[in-house]
């Protein structure tokens, strides 16, 4: 099967996967996202964590992923070269943050810039064939205009992907909306900013209104579903029925450490419970996604919702060969088939019932990761 997306992930949580799971959005970073990645100003720990990070997406098949790291440009540096020495196509980010959300994890809005800056030359300067730089500001909450306007800027200036969160929690969006009182909504705090492009990961969007989802589509920014996130730190239920319908561009995440696990399995098995709980609440004529459509969400979706529909996605002529060999009978695996098992039941016996265990090599771009990436 083509290889899975991960469309928002932060490398950077990897370490706390797993825990802290008690506390809504805005608590949560304060208790325990920002002390875990202060830790990254310790470049050994970044090589240590980075390193089991890719090594466990892989394992897992993703292929693809676009990791937030920290703030810290020599740590996300560190990522990058893990991720093109291990050989994942990836989006890197140094993460933006210049308000006083938290006393000492925090940039001066200059420094954010010089860094960011810093951090886009240096990898221009590496030319890793399939790690790719992206402007991060981690929310509207832990950025000023300034920055997001210097940020926009960059982006322009060097043609690199934006990603970011947006519209996740009731409690973040009434602080979002004081912060920047001059603005009528989430969405235009981004676009006015320059911020919003087709080439915008936004994560989450769960309470986009119909006016913001227009000018997403307009702007052919993509939204990011986390389910494992969005109901692990109660955050909410994200209508991805609605987004198709809208011809909005989405896709999936695990948002480690929001959601707990790294496999983009999960995050399949979870946006089709969070369907069908929809439909649940809302009655018998909300229409599911089915297993085929979130199978979709996490390959060709995702190709497109990162702007690689070109590129990978499926295994149409002329695409980059990204890949998993899926082996249903592995051992100790919980897939149940024998001679008479149609393949496609095999495919959704899998996506239900299937794990690390069977998958069991990994294609990036052609090459066979298997022996050096999965037996460690
Ligand atoms: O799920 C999330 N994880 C984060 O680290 C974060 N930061 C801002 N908003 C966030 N949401
Ligand atoms: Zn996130």
């Amino acid at each position: 099967m083509p290889g899975m997306i991960d469309g928002h992930i932060h490398a950077s949580q990897y370490a706390y996967v797993g825990t802290g799971s008690d506390l809504p959005l805005l608590d949560w970073l304060q208790e325990y996202t920002f002390p875990a990645e202060m830790k990254y100003e310790a470049l050994t720990y970044a090589t240590d964590y980075y390193t089991r990070v890719v090594r466990q997406t892989l394992k897992n098949g993703t292929t693809t992923a676009a990791y937030f790291a920290t703030i810290h440009t020599d740590a996300s540096l560190e990522l990058c070269r893990i991720a093109d020495s291990i050989g994942q196509r990836v989006f890197v980010g140094k993460v933006n943050m210049d308000t006083p959300l938290h006393e000492t994890y925090k940039e001066t809005t200059e420094e954010s810039l010089q860094e960011t800056k810093r951090f886009l030359k240096e990898l221009e300067s590496r030319k890793y064939q399939l790690v790719k730089p992206i402007i991060t500001p981690r929310f509207a909450l832990s950025t000023t205009r300034d920055l997001l306007k210097g940020l926009g800027d960059l982006a322009k200036r060097y043609d690199v992907a934006v990603q970011t969160h947006i519209q996740e929690n009731h409690e973040e969006v009434r602080a979002v909306m004081q912060h920047f009182p001059e603005y009528e909504t989430y969405t235009a705090i981004y676009d006015d900013n320059g911020l919003l492009t087709n080439q915008t990961f936004l994560a989450h969007g769960i309470y986009l209104s119909d006016d913001e989802l227009e000018v997403v589509k307009k702007r052919g920014s993509s939204i990011i579903h986390c389910p494992n996130s969005n109901l692990s730190i109660f955050s909410g239920l994200l209508d991805v029925r609605n987004l198709l319908d809208k011809n909005v561009k989405v896709c999936l995440g695990t948002d480690v450490a929001g959601g707990y696990s790294v496999s983009i399995l999960d995050a399949i098995r979870r946006a089709l419970h969070v369907s069908n709980t929809l439909r649940i609440s809302r009655g018998e004529s909300y229409r599911v996604i089915t297993y085929k459509d979130a199978f979709r969400l996490a390959t060709l979706d995702g190709a497109r919702a990162l702007g690689l529909g070109d590129e990978i996605g499926n295994f149409e002529v002329g695409k980059s060969f990204d890949a998993l060999i899926v082996d249903v009978g592995a051992t100790g695996s919980h897939i149940q088939y024998d001679s008479e098992t149609p393949t496609k039941e095999l495919v959704e016996k899998f996506i239900f019932c299937g794990d690390d265990r069977n998958i069991s090599s990994v294609y990036v771009n052609g090459r066979n990761l298997s022996e050096e990436t999965l037996a460690k």
